[in-house]
C-alpha cells in the first residue's frame, strides 16, 4: 500500500502557482526529504499534505483515503497525521507528559488509556523519566524530542516533519539525525521531511525529492541524486557539482566520450545519449591535478584541514569553475597553471 500519492497537486497564490503539478508516490513506512531552495514551495507542499492549505488542482490520497482534491477537502484533524515544526510550539505552563498528551486529551482519551500511550511516546524518544519537567528546563534537543513524542501519541500513519532540527546547533543536529533515523526504525511511519539543508537529506532519507520553482525536478536515493543529477540545478545544488559545457562525441556502453575544453574524457551517461552540445556535472572526487588534463589556472585555495581545495577555471572555458582537492604537499598559488584530468563525471540528461 502506497503511504501517500500526490497526483498533479497544485496550488496557487493569486497568479503565481507556489506548487506545480507535482506527483510523488511515498512508499508505506519510507523515509523521504523534500529539499530544496528557499521559496521553492516545500513548506506549501506540506500543508497541502496536512489539511492547512486546499489545494487548486490534482489531488492527494493518504494511505487509501483520498483527502484532497478540488471540491474535496478532508479537515486537517481528521488526517491522522502527525507534523513536527521546527518552532516546537510546546505549552510552556503544561509539563513533559502534559504536552506528550494534550492531543490524546482532545481526543477524549483519558485513564489507564492516557498513561500507557503517554509513558510508551516518552519511551520512544528516550525521555522516559522527564514527564513531570516543564519545557524550560530541557535542552533545545529535548524539547524537540518532546515535540515528536507529542505527534507520535496519536499513533499517526504519516509524519511530516518542517524543517525540525533547524533551530538547534550543529552538534545537536548530528546526534538529533541517528535519533531521527532510529525513531523511524522503531515506528515504521511514512516520513516526509522537507529541509533545505541536503547533509540532513542524505543522512536520513530512503529518497530525497529535490524541489526548483514549486515543481518536483528529480526523486531519486541519495546517492544516485548524488552522481546521475537529471538537471543542472539538481548538480549544482546537490554537493555543489562544477556543471560544464561540453562536446558528446560517441557513446559506447553507458560511457560518452566528450571534449571538455582543450582536452578529452569518459563521462558516464544515461542509455541513449546522442553526440552533440551538452552539459556534464563534475564533482572533486572525479578530478585529479596533472597528467595530459585540460589547462587551467588556479583561482583559490582553501586549507580544509588535511585536504586544500582548490578553485580553478579551465583556460577554454572561462565561466566554468572546477573543485578540486589535494591532499599533503605543495598547494599552487593562485594563479598558477595546472593541469586537470578529468576521471569521472556525468553527461546531464535534461541539458540537451
Ligand atoms: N500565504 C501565502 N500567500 C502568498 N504567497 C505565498 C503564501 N505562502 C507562500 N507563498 C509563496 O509561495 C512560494 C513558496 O513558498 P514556501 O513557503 O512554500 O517555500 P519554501 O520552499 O518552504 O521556502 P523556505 O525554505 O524559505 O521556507 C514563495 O514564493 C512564497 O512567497
Amino acid at each position: 500500500m502506497a503511504g501517500l500519492v500526490l497526483d498533479g497537486v497544485t496550488k496557487r497564490f493569486g497568479q503565481a502557482a507556489a506548487v506545480d503539478r507535482v506527483g510523488l508516490a511515498v512508499a508505506n513506512g519510507e523515509f523521504l526529504a523534500v529539499l530544496g531552495p528557499s521559496g521553492c514551495g516545500k513548506t506549501t507542499l506540506l500543508r497541502l499534505i496536512a489539511g492547512f492549505e486546499q489545494v487548486d488542482g490534482g489531488s492527494i490520497t493518504i494511505g487509501d483515503r483520498l483527502v484532497s482534491a478540488p471540491r474535496h477537502h478532508v479537515p486537517a484533524e481528521r488526517r491522522r497525521v502527525g507534523i513536527v515544526f521546527q518552532s516546537y510550539a510546546l505549552w510552556p505552563h503544561l509539563t513533559v507528559a502534559g504536552n506528550v498528551g494534550y492531543p490524546l486529551t482532545v481526543a477524549g482519551i483519558r485513564g489507564q488509556a492516557y498513561e500507557a500511550r503517554v509513558d510508551a511516546a516518552l519511551d520512544l524518544v528516550g525521555l522516559a523519566g522527564y514527564g513531570a519537567r516543564r519545557p524550560a528546563e530541557l535542552s533545545g534537543g529535548q524539547r524537540q524530542r518532546v515535540a515528536l513524542a507529542r505527534c507520535l501519541v496519536m499513533e499517526p500513519s504519516l509524519v511530516l516533519l518542517d524543517e525540525p532540527l533547524a533551530n538547534l546547533d550543529v552538534h545537536l543536529r548530528a546526534s538529533m539525525e541517528d535519533e531521527f533515523a532510529a525513531f523511524h526504525a522503531k515506528t515504521g511511519a511514512t516520513m516526509v521531511y522537507i529541509t533545505h539543508d541536503q547533509a540532513e537529506a542524505m543522512a536520513l532519507a530512503d529518497r530525497i525529492a529535490v524541489m526548483d520553482g514549486g515543481r518536483i525536478v528529480q526523486v531519486a536515493p541519495p546517492r544516485s541524486l548524488y552522481a546521475e543529477p537529471e538537471t543542472p540545478m539538481v548538480a549544482g545544488f546537490i554537493g555543489k557539482g562544477a556543471v560544464v559545457e561540453v562536446t558528446v562525441l560517441e557513446v559506447e556502453d553507458a560511457r560518452a566520450l566528450v571534449r571538455i575544453g582543450d582536452a578529452t574524457a569518459r563521462l558516464r551517461c544515461r542509455a541513449g545519449t546522442t553526440a552533440g552540445p551538452a552539459l556534464a556535472c563534475l564533482r572533486p572526487e572525479g578530478l585529479v591535478p596533472g597528467g595530459e588534463g585540460l589547462a587551467a589556472t588556479v583561482r583559490r585555495a582553501t586549507y580544509k584541514g588535511g585536504a586544500t581545495s582548490l578553485e580553478v577555471v579551465p583556460d577554454a572555458l572561462p565561466d566554468a569553475s572546477l573543485p578540486l582537492l589535494i591532499g599533503d604537499g605543495p598547494v599552487p598559488e593562485p594563479g598558477a597553471p595546472l593541469r586537470v584530468s578529468v576521471r569521472d563525471g556525468w553527461v546531464i540528461p535534461a541539458a540537451r
